[in-house]
């Protein structure tokens, strides 16, 4: 059984207490264990782990589309009208038959905020993106980092506290992503939501978060929680230094073997 409850500590924005998951079907997936994780209001977490190890489930469940088989989730995020969290993913995150400006917008949309105020907001956050000119183009028209901007400039224009990201730039080429890191942080920065993002890039987790959560493989638990000890305004030079490179080797010893056993496990 999952709850999901108002939490006592107000400076959280998630705890989960002994979650673990099991998708019951043929063959039953054990998919997460006795996570047990606290997200700091306004902080910046990012998730590493080998491929099955339950990281997007942990989004799922943390975001409420999924539920827990066993465990608590607990949140101290304000009800309001808008969502709890926004999410964003890898792909197909944006609606191919609303332009940009009705994508953006969408989120205010369901929350009957009236026309010309989520519009007013929409056209603040595709500014903020850098996609001001283009509010009245089809995803189509756009490449796939433009369009990774409409799904982030949605998610923020949805004014949920928290954000949800499962490897948002997975998909882009690597300038792209380096430039959409840039954007999300400088976001996120602006706004202070609750972030967590997943992503299968030690470098991207080292640069974005405050924290790094790796897992375990499957069934995903917490194997280690690592500080990241960078202060911000982070640089692209930070990549080239050898405390990141001593970071990164940190980090990499310690999935190393996770992802071998997920290796076996596939
Ligand atoms: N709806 C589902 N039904 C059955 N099994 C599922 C379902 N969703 C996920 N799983 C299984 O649960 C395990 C964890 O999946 P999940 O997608 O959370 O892992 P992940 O760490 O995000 O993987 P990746 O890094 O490859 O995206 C996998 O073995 C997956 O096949």
């Amino acid at each position: 059984m999952t709850e999901t409850t108002a939490a006592v500590d107000a400076g959280h924005a998630f705890q989960t207490q002994g979650v673990s998951k099991v998708f019951v079907g043929r063959q039953n997936v054990h998919a997460l264990s006795d996570i047990n994780l606290s997200f700091e209001k306004g902080s910046f977490t990012c998730i590493v782990g080998p491929s099955g190890c339950g990281k997007s489930t942990l989004l799922r469940i943390l975001g409420g589309l999924e539920t827990a088989t066993a465990g608590t989730v607990t949140d101290s995020l304000p009800a309001s009208n808008v969502p709890k969290s926004a999410f964003v993913f890898q792909e197909h995150g944006v609606f191919p038959w609303f332009d940009v400006l009705q994508n953006v917008a969408f989120g205010e949309q369901m929350a009957d905020v009236p026309r010309r105020v989520r519009e007013e907001h929409a056209r603040h956050w595709i500014a903020e993106v850098g996609l001001s000119g283009f509010e009245r183009a089809y995803p189509h028209q756009l490449s796939g980092g433009m369009r990774q901007r409409i799904a982030i400039a949605r998610a923020f224009a949805t004014g949920s506290p928290s954000l949800l990201m499962d490897e948002p730039l997975g998909a882009l080429d690597a300038q792209t992503r380096t430039i959409m890191q840039e954007l999300l942080v400088r976001l996120w920065e602006g706004e202070r939501k609750t972030v967590v993002l997943v992503t299968h890039s030690i470098e991207e987790a080292l640069l974005l978060g405050d924290r790094i959560v790796m897992m375990t493989a499957r069934p995903g638990r917490v194997k280690e929680i690592l500080d990241v000890p960078f202060p911000r305004p982070r640089e692209l030079a930070l990549e080239g230094t050898a405390e990141f490179a001593a970071a990164k080797q940190t980090i990499w010893e310690s999935l190393r073997d996770e992802v071998q056993a997920s290796v076996r496990l596939a």
